[in-house]
């Protein structure tokens, strides 16, 4: 936000020290003698809409009777603590009637102390059954949930899927939290009310008691009230301060590792100390604490002295009375009254916490059943694919009518597709090129049907895309890109996952080695350890104590279940490579789209991979983007030529080069910095460089033209 920028009406901002607090004012606690409507209203919808299937759902997980046995926990353990005390004053009732009448009451002793006992007892057992119950039910709700938020993510397009509102914001693991949380308000409820049943109780059996109670309960009030409200609304808080800001990014310029290499290389370590020094120096005293520090630091001493007195107040009463008129209180009220005041702080404390917590909880649970109930924005048909009409022979056959897009979103503000029209014939070649942003990658996410077009039609074998079921559709594709990534499981699960469907046995071993080698992975696998059981990166799963372990046999351990295999950029592309040979292997497949698939690959691994590629392609309809001008696009039968989201040319090599276009120039470029360095390779249909690190083209092409 800019300084100058006015704030809206219903937000309130603050500065502290490097911080800029802006916070939503307080709703006004006044009642204006009409009924918050619309409050109600929303309270009303949020329990029928999400609480109350979330508790029908854990309900259902936990059984009647575990469930019951939680609530009424709960509820136990928030009423226990009154009940001891009224207890513990009638015990002090009776020693003290003892001790001042001077006669033995051990009968009435005996009767609250083995009462109490009995209380003590029962807390005790309460607190084994939560122990012993809690974690059975804790893992039922968490591995519940767990299923429930994997399919809510799962079912989602990609599309849907971008607009973060769109996800399930909670993890399994929490959803326990949230449920425990929530019947926990029942416990601090019950606690609050209990002990105000007390003080009350304690009251109406003293003279003076009532007054008495009100001083005992002044400072939980008055701390209540004075309560702050700033951080109980919705808030940001951004550094402004540009000195702050700076000496911030120095100090991650110093300690990330990222900027390492770049640190070192470049001898900055000087530099930045003294840019460092410079920008602490210019911060001054002005306070660098977090938001929430600073602002205690900043609040008057009075609210303080005042809670501390009030804090002090019943002894004061206690003491004057004392004094004023002798035994109208007992020392064992005294000390009930304290104790049932702080207990009574603690509970309104709790109760405060519990608000914002309970309002997060809440949120959870929305995201959560709202994440069930989100409908996808690409729309799904009922098609079969491919259907009865479709020939079962050749590959896909595309056609473009019209179609532009824009992503969705605020980042998708222009649209990266404009009025693009073409045909792709059934089992051909087709390779998509253009400069950087001119909307290749876009193109392929339609006909692959990861987004929908904006505007415009998209036929396969004649029909319109979304008539046909997209899990169908997605099962006849394969799609390569540079960004595809190794999942976190085996090294030869990540290639056999290309056939989800491929029964296991030695048939499926064979697919997979066929895969890898078509992919050109085989080197890599036998590089490894275990060859296909090796690991790759998967998440952390090691648990180990707060302290670092010591060299030794522990910590070698503790290094060798860390372990896993990590790969190079061309050996990642070359295992993904291989997963969609594993698809392709399917027989399903009916269209390949490979989206510069070999940017990390080296020039020998590229020109393998396109072979392969080309190898299989019987059946299948091909598309290629590429940066490289070469042996692609000289095999390809159509090349689409893109700029800036317009496709500006079309057809064979020959045809676009001898246009003198787009096409032209891009290949031109690259053709004029290698022409003269060529030599034709024996047995190659084409020329490959002399020197296997010089970028590969096509030679000659202009001259054969
Ligand atoms: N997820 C996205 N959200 C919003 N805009 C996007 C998104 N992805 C791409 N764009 C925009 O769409 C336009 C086309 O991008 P696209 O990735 O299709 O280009 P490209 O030709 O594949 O580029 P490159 O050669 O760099 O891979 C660009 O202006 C880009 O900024």
């Amino acid at each position: 936000m800019k300084a100058n920028e006015t704030l809206h009406p219903s937000l309130n901002e603050v500065q502290l020290g490097v911080w800029r607090i802006v916070y939503t004012r307080p709703a006004s606690v006044v009642f204006n003698g009409r009924l918050p409507l619309g409050q109600l209203k929303k309270a009303h919808h949020y329990t029928r809409t999400y609480i109350i299937p979330f508790f029908r759902d854990i309900w259902l997980v936990l059984g009647a009777k575990l469930f019951l046995l939680f609530v009424s926990d709960q509820i136990w353990t928030g009423i226990r603590g009154a009940l001891k005390l009224y207890l513990l004053n009638a015990l002090m009732k009776e020693i003290e009637y003892s001790f001042i009448a001077s006669r033995e009451n051990g009968w009435a002793i005996s009767r609250v102390l083995v009462i109490r006992l009995g209380c003590v007892c029962a807390e005790g057992m309460t607190r084994w059954l939560h122990d012993k119950y809690s974690p059975i039910m804790r893992t039922r709700i968490k591995l519940h949930f767990k299923k429930v938020i994997m399919r809510a993510h799962l079912r989602l397009d990609l599309q849907t899927y971008s607009n973060a509102a769109n996800r399930p914001n909670i993890k399994g693991s929490r959803t326990w939290n949230v449920f425990h949380d929530l019947v926990r308000s029942t416990a601090v409820a019950s606690s609050l009310l209990s002990h105000i049943a007390l003080i009350l109780e304690l009251a109406r059996g003293e003279r003076g008691g009532f007054f008495f109670a009100i001083i005992c309960v002044s400072k939980p009030i008055y701390m209540f009230i004075t309560k702050d409200d700033m951080w109980s609304n919705k808030f940001i808080a951004y550094a402004t301060n540009p000195n702050f800001l700076r000496s911030r990014d120095l100090l991650s310029l110093a300690i990330e590792q990222k900027y390492k290499q770049e640190v070192l290389s470049g001898s900055l370590e000087g530099y930045i100390m003294n840019e460092f020094d410079k920008a602490n120096t210019a911060l001054k005293r002005t306070s660098d604490e977090f938001p929430t520090e600073a602002y205690r630091a900043s609040r008057s001493p009075f609210v303080g002295i005042c809670t501390s007195l009030l804090g002090d107040l019943p002894l004061m009463y206690y003491a004057v009375n004392a004094i004023m008129s002798p035994n109208t209180l007992s020392i064992s009220a005294l000390a009930i009254h304290q104790q049932t005041a702080v207990s009574i702080h603690a509970a309104i404390t709790r109760i405060t916490h519990q608000g914002s917590s309970i309002n997060k909880n809440l949120n959870h649970i929305k995201s959560l059943y709202d994440g069930l109930n989100v409908r996808n924005s690409i729309p799904d048909g009922k098609l079969p694919y491919p259907d009865s009409g479709s020939p079962t022979e050749t590959g896909m056959a595309i056609s473009v009518r019209d179609v532009s897009f824009q992503y969705p979103g605020p980042s998708g503000t222009r649209f990266a597709l404009k009025n693009v029209s073409f045909d792709i014939a059934a089992s051909s070649l087709v390779v998509i090129v253009g400069a950087n942003g001119s909307g290749k990658s876009s193109l392929v996410n339609l006909l692959t049907k990861l987004h929908y077009p904006t505007s415009g039609t998209i036929l396969v074998d004649g029909k319109p895309m979304n008539e046909y079921r997209s899990r169908d559709l997605r099962r006849g594709m394969a799609l390569l890109t540079q960004d595809h990534v190794l999942f976190p499981i085996s090294v030869g699960e990540n290639i056999a996952i290309g056939d989800p469907d491929c029964e296991d046995g030695p048939k499926k071993y064979e697919c997979i080695q066929a895969a890898a080698r078509l992919g050109g992975a085989t080197e890599v696998i036998q590089k490894l350890d275990q060859g296909l059981e090796d690991m790759t990166e998967r998440e952390e799963t090691l648990c180990s104590s707060p302290f670092p372990l010591p060299p030794g046999p522990l910590k070698e351990i503790a290094e060798k279940i860390e372990r896993y295999t990590e790969f190079s950029g061309g050996e990642v592309q070359r295992l993904v490579a291989s997963r969609t040979f594993m698809r392709i292997s399917s027989g399903k497949v009916k269209l390949v789209v490979a989206d510069e698939p070999t940017s990390a690959m080296d020039p020998e691994g590229e020109l393998e991979l396109f072979e392969a590629l080309r190898k299989v392609q019987d059946g299948m309809t091909m598309i290629f983007i590429t940066h490289r001008f070469g042996h692609l696009t000289k095999h390809a039968d159509l090349i689409l030529c893109l700029k800036d989201g317009e496709l500006v040319e079309l057809g064979a090599h020959r045809e676009l080069i001898a246009r003198d276009g787009e096409y032209s120039r891009l290949y031109n470029i690259q053709a004029s910095a290698f022409a003269e360095d060529l030599l034709p390779v024996p047995g190659l249909d084409f020329s490959v460089p002399r020197s296997r690190s010089a970028f590969k083209f096509e030679p000659n092409l202009d001259s054969e033209s």
